[in-house]
């Protein structure tokens, strides 16, 4: 079978996490920071490290099969691919942002105002569903220093936790839109079977981290109330203990549901509870 190039970042923000994913994935690979290219030893698989930029064109073009990129890059590059799986890293936002003390207090004021970002493609579209004329000033990076310069009245870039804002005197302006890595792939190629089995490996991974296997232990009398609060199990392992009347309940659970439910449990008598993390779950 013919082997598959799968395009990631070389450096910067989703580089750490796209090797991590497919390490987890249970691939096996030489990382050196100068390779632009490896080649997977367990799997028919080539990862080329590439600008992020880049990756949306090299997927639409058959360069590579597949390719881990921002939802905002793939929109920028405006090219036709086919998105195979959402991977809920890399998320941000992309906003316009102003200076703290700007008098501008909605999108309509941005008309005849000059904005600066590295996404003109993006807000250009943005700007002509909600007919607004604005000057977009496309600079490559560094660009929550354009006001502060005199070069633009707004910014449009990535936001996260909005320290960059803050530490440029900038305050959120209006949201554009919401990105997160996602796994690309050439329209109509979809069906592919090594495709579909990194798909399938990367969803088993991606499960795995939303979920705990949680232990616990509990007097018989209270394991049907234990079990009944226990969210979306139909059905827990439950073993016995050395101590009579005691048993263990062994579970896997999404941890945002555990928590929601861990003071209760608690006072339905659950004790010594363990949490731990899962590698991989395969339905
Ligand atoms: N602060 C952030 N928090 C979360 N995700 C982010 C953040 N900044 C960027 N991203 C996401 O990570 C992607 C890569 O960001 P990065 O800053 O590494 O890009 P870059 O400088 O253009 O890299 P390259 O050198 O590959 O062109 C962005 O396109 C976006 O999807
Ligand atoms: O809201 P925050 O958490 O502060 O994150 C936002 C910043 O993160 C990104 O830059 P990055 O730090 O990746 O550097 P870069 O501009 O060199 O890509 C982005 O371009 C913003 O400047
Ligand atoms: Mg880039």
């Amino acid at each position: 079978m013919k082997t598959l190039k799968i395009a990631i970042q070389k450096s910067g923000r989703l580089n750490e996490k796209s090797v991590e994913l497919l390490k987890n994935c249970g691939l096996s690979f030489e990382n050196y920071k100068s390779s632009l290219i490896s080649s997977v030893s367990n799997f028919p698989l080539e990862i080329l490290f590439l600008r992020d930029d880049d990756i949306p064109e090299y997927v639409q073009d058959g360069i590579a099969d597949i390719g881990i990129v921002g939802e905002n890059v793939i929109a920028e590059t405006k090219v036709e691919v086919a998105y195979l799986q959402r991977l809920g890293f890399g998320k941000c936002k992309l906003k316009l942002a102003v200076p703290v003390n700007s008098t501008l207090s909605n999108i309509q004021d941005l008309n005849g105002k000059a904005v600066a970002t590295s996404y003109p493609v993006i807000l250009e579209k943005f700007f002509n569903d909600n007919n607004i004329k604005a000057d977009i000033k496309m600079i490559s990076g560094s660009v929550e220093i354009a006001p502060g310069l005199g070069l633009s009245d707004a910014i449009f870039d990535i936001v996260s936790t909005g320290g960059t804002l803050k530490s440029n005197g900038l305050k959120p302006f209006a949201d554009v839109m919401s990105s997160e890595a996602i796994l690309i792939g050439r329209n109509g190629e979809e069906e592919n079977p090594l495709i579909q089995e990194l798909i399938q490996r990367i969803q088993s991974v991606l499960r795995a981290k939303e979920t705990k296997y949680v232990v616990l232990n509990v007097e018989k009398k209270n394991l049907e109330t234990v079990i009944s609060l226990l969210p979306g199990v139909k059905s827990p392992s439950v073993v016995s203990l050395a101590e009579e009347g005691w048993v263990a309940i062994h579970t896997v659970i999404p941890e945002q549901d555990f928590w929601e439910k861990i003071n209760s449990l608690r006072a339905a008598g659950a004790q010594g509870i363990v949490v731990m993390p899962i590698e991989k779950i395969i339905l």
